[in-house]
């Protein structure tokens, strides 16, 4: 693979093109305001996401969508999950022919209750084993300081996810490749959901105990619904499943976590929303997608459903602390 095209220059969407072009790939970025596209290419930095991290040389940025397609071997999709689908459809038709589509994105669309890739698929017109999934423990920012990080390409044709671990291995960027596109995708959503709630716990002023608990029975849920929709339970144990879910439950990086402390805290939605600058907190939808999908295929999913009823019913969240507490006992593997 020598030519990659990253759509999006958000965090993720940045950080993962500089990780593409530190591995020896030329890399072009798309970026939706011709500012952000033209301050990169003059400058080498992204102010908006990453400011004093410096793009390397065979990075270059557009906002011409077209332009970024042309010629690339894999298209990396680095936009907003609820977003992907009005976005893709604008690019469809200059996707290269037979290039790798890859999501970056961790979410469920509302309404269909899709996976992204599932979400590709249907807009590209192209086979399952054409589509590819990126999910792990990457913190954007840590990934920009090339701190050691590990992360888990997915895809059905292994052949496919190895051509990407060979474009996107580097000296601080590990990707392991994985044939269970389900299990990493619903490991990526469900934990944004799951860092909610421990913010949601640190704002309340809880500690330590509080947070492995919400982790353990987080990644419970996330599991039977794996189960349920014919993932591997065994990638719930990796990278895309417990990495990324303690990761983003213990740092003070991850939107998702900060969003939740700032509820637990007593901000109203709309107080947190402003307080992300525009940046994407995922779970604050996903836990609506995911919700109904537990319910469509009969799984409980009990944090999920209080962090719903947090974010889109008002629920106060030292009564979902109770009603968590209080809910009938059982047995830890039921
Ligand atoms: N930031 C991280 O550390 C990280 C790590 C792994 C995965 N992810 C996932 O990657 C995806 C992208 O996250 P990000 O951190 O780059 O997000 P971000 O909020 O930093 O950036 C989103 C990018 O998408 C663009 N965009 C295009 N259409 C848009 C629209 N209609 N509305 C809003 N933005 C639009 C924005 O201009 C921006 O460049 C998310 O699904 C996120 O969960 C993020
Ligand atoms: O900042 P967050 O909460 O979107 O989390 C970022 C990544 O998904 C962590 O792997």
């Amino acid at each position: 693979m020598d030519r990659v095209a990253v759509l999006g220059a958000g965090s993720w969407g940045t950080a993962f093109a500089k990780v593409v072009a530190d591995s020896g790939t030329d890399v072009v970025l798309w970026a939706r305001r011709a500012e952000v596209a033209d301050a990169i290419s003059t400058s080498r930095v992204n102010a908006d996401y990453l400011p004093g991290v410096t793009l390397p040389a065979n990075l270059s940025a557009t906002a011409d969508a077209a332009k970024a397609l042309d010629g690339a071997q894999a298209v990396v999709l680095a936009v907003p999950s609820q977003t992907l689908r009005a976005n893709l459809t604008g690019w469809r038709t200059s996707l290269p022919e037979g290039a790798t589509l890859v999501s970056l994105a961790k979410g469920v669309e509302l309404g269909t209750l899709k996976r992204m890739s599932e979400v590709i698929r249907e807009v590209a017109g192209v086979p399952e084993d054409q589509v590819a999934v990126v999910s792990g423990p990457n913190l954007a920012k840590e990934i920009a300081a090339e701190q050691p990080t590990a992360t888990v390409i997915a895809c059905t044709d292994h052949d496919r996810a190895v051509d990407l671990q060979h474009a996107c291995s580097n000296s601080y960027f590990r990707p392991y490749t994985n044939v269970d596109v389900v299990g990493c995708e619903l490991g990526g959503a469900c934990k944004n959901v799951i860092a909610l709630a421990c913010g949601m716990a640190a704002g309340l002023g809880f500690g330590d105990n509080t947070m492995a608990s919400i982790i353990t029975r987080g990644l419970a849920e996330t599991a039977r619904l794996g189960a349920a929709l014919g993932a591997d339970p065994l990638t719930f144990a990796g990278l895309a499943g417990l990495g990324d879910l303690v990761a983003t439950c213990a740092s003070p990086l991850s939107r998702n976590r900060s969003f939740g402390e700032r509820l637990g805290r007593g901000d109203t939605l709309a107080q947190a929303q402003e307080a992300a600058h525009g940046q994407v907190a995922e779970g604050v939808k996903s836990c609506s997608s995911i919700r109904e999908l537990a319910a469509r295929v009969g799984v409980d999913m009990p944090i999920t459903d209080g962090v719903h009823q947090v974010c889109h019913e008002g629920l106060d969240p030292r009564v979902l602390t109770a009603a968590l507490l209080g809910r009938e006992r059982k047995a830890e593997r039921q």
